[in-house]
This record gives C-alpha cells, structure tokens and sequence, in this order.
C-alpha cells in the first residue's frame, strides 16, 4: 500500500493499534553492527530478513553507534551545543530507547514553481513554500525535537528553520559549522545554560536532493516533449537508472540511507528526538530503509513538499505515525508513555 505520504495515508489518532488506517512497519532497525551493540533487541528482531540494501547500507552503524555512546560523557561530535552527562545519557538508554523521528522534505522552492528540475542546485523557498513550512512548524509544534538535520541547500535549510519558529519548546535552532577548524572555534558557545536552550542543526550533503545531472534546470514538461513520457518517468522514478550524469534513486539512497545508519539512528538509539528537513528523493531512500521497501515499492512513493512524517523509534523499531494533522493531535502521545509525559510538562510549562 504505496501511496502518497501525506496526511490522507493514515490517521494516527487512532493509536497503536490502527493498523488498518496507519502503515506499522513491522521492521527493526537492521543495521547488522547495531545487533552487536549494547542495546537489547528482542528475538524476533534477529529473525526477520535482511535485506540486500540493508546490508550493504548499514555496514558500518555499530562502531558509531558505540563510538557514540563511548564518548557522549565527554563530548560528541554531532551534538556538541549540549552534551549529556554520563547519568543522563545512561539513564536515557535505560529507559526506554524510544524517540521520536520527524521527516519533513523542503517547501515548494522557486523552481518546483517553474516545473525544473532542480537537483542539486540551490534554490530557495517561494512565498508558498515558506507558509508551507511554517504550517509543518504548526503540525509539529509538540513533538519533541532535540537534533535537527538538513541537507547543504537552502530549501531544507529553511524549512527547518521556519516550522521550529512554531514549536512550542522554543529552543533556538544553532547551524554547527564543521568545515574547518575556525569554523569550529568561532562558532563556540561559552553558556552552559544558553547550550541548553538550544537545538544543534547538523547540515550534511548526503541528505541533499539526488543530482540530476544534465536535467538539472530543464523544464519537466519539455524534457517529456523531448524525450518521450517513457523516457522521462524512468530518470525520474525508477531505482537504478540514472538520468544523464546524474544519480539514479539507488544512488542517492547508498549516501542518505549511510548517512542515516551512521550519523542519526545512534541519536535515535540515546534517547534523541530527530528532525530531518531533506528532500524528494533523499527522504524517499530513507523511507525505503525504515519502511523496508522494495525496490519496486518505492518507485511509487511520492512525497509533498512541506509535510511532515513522524516515525517513533522503539526497542530498536521505526513504526510510522503518518503526518500529525496538528499540534492537539492526542494518538501521537497515546501511543507513547514518554512522549505523553513530554506532552504534559508542556503543558505545564504554559499553565
Ligand atoms: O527536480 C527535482 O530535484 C526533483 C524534486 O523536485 O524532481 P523529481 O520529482 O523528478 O524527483
């Protein structure tokens, strides 16, 4: 049951056991390396089937994942604005191993408005694009978020930062540059408690749009006029056929889906709440991954710019929630116990 990934493909507010009315990915994270660390997966989790892509994605998970619980004490490299004590982290990990994971890909950006292909090109948000993201901010605005990542272009980039204007944990979302050494140091923050208060925003060019090589600023329309409908629709949705010089999905999918393995699921695994503001193609190779679908399935999946997808991250599991339908939604926080205790201090906070 392929479809499109808006709000229409599931009604959380049904709760957990919806299952008509909401995809439940049965699957595990299946990162190979992961089984071997210290998080505990249940039996089954051991014996469902590995898929070809899983295994050649995710090779390298469990080293990052230990490396990360291992240093997170002293400092971490992907969330240096606030680093966990060594009580917190391991209280995290005791708890329940649950977060919440929100996707989001880019609003309309000014090119999705001219029907080009865009790519790797960077482009902004139109005027509809920045309403987009600021009602996705609406959607979300109580969930929980406490790593933001982005691809390197402007349109995630945005998207991110204007849907976190909506939230109602008003912590400030801080873009860490890592490119060199100054970029480092200058960008350092001498306040534990302005640390606190703040979200680190990790940008990675694995998460951007698939590049489109020498379709990249033509007109789709016209390309189709030019090289036939059959053409057309095989650069652009099959798995592995790449449009002229560019990526085809499965390539796009072999960096966003290593990315994801090495870099945000140890996040998800400690007890982090992720967002990631990314792409069309990006964000369906991880979607592929967390979902676990084929090759064929995820041909079909289309994604609407500007509307946010939740997953929960549980005892080593993604289940898909759909797209919150707003910021009362009730079955998101039915369906865990943290994310109702977090619902309730909010609302605490604002009484
Ligand atoms: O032009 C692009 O970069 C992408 C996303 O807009 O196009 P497509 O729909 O073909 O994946």
């Amino acid at each position: 049951m392929i479809a499109s990934m808006d709000a229409a493909v599931c009604n959380p507010s049904l709760g957990p056991s919806s299952s008509s009315s909401c995809y439940v990915s049965s699957r595990p994270s299946f990162c190979p390396d992961l089984r071997r660390s210290s998080v505990r997966l249940s039996s089954e989790v051991f014996k469902v089937k590995i898929g070809r892509l899983e295994r050649s994605l995710c090779r390298s998970s469990g080293n990052k994942l230990s490396a990360v619980i291992a240093s997170a004490s002293q400092t971490s490299v992907s969330d240096p604005i606030s680093t966990p004590s060594r009580n917190d982290l391991s209280d995290s990990l005791k708890k329940s191993n649950e977060a919440s994971l929100i996707l989001i890909r880019h609003g309309e950006s000014l090119w999705n408005e001219k029907n080009l292909f865009t790519g790797s090109v960077d482009v902004p948000l139109t005027k509809k694009g920045v309403e987009e993201a600021i009602q996705a901010g609406k959607r979300i605005s109580n969930i929980p978020v406490d790593m933001i990542y982005t691809s390197s272009l402007i349109r995630a980039q945005m998207t991110a930062m204007l849907a976190m204007t909506e939230h109602r944990q008003q912590k400030v979302p801080i873009i860490l540059h890592d490119e060199n050494e100054r970029a480092r140091t200058w960008g350092r923050i001498f306040s534990e408690e302005t640390k606190k208060q703040s979200i680190p925003v990790v940008t990675a060019w694995q998460l951007n749009e698939r590049m489109y090589g020498e379709l990249q600023g033509l007109n789709k329309q016209e390309t189709v006029e030019r090289y036939g409908k059959e053409q057309v629709h095989e650069w652009r949705r099959s798995y592995d056929i790449p449009p002229p010089n560019g990526e085809s999905l499965a390539m796009c999918a072999q960096r966003a889906v290593t990315y994801f393995c090495d870099e945000i699921e140890p996040q998800l695994f400690i007890g982090k709440n992720v967002m990631i503001a990314a792409h069309g193609n990006s964000l369906r190779s991880i979607i592929m991954y967390l979902d676990k679908l084929t090759t064929q399935e995820v041909i079909s999946l289309e994604l609407s710019t500007g509307v946010p997808l939740l997953y929960i991250f549980k005892e080593g599991r993604f289940v898909r929630r759909g797209s919150p339908v707003g910021p009362t939604e009730a079955g998101v926080y039915a369906y865990t116990g943290k994310l109702a205790q977090y619902r309730q201090k909010l609302d605490e906070m604002s009484h």
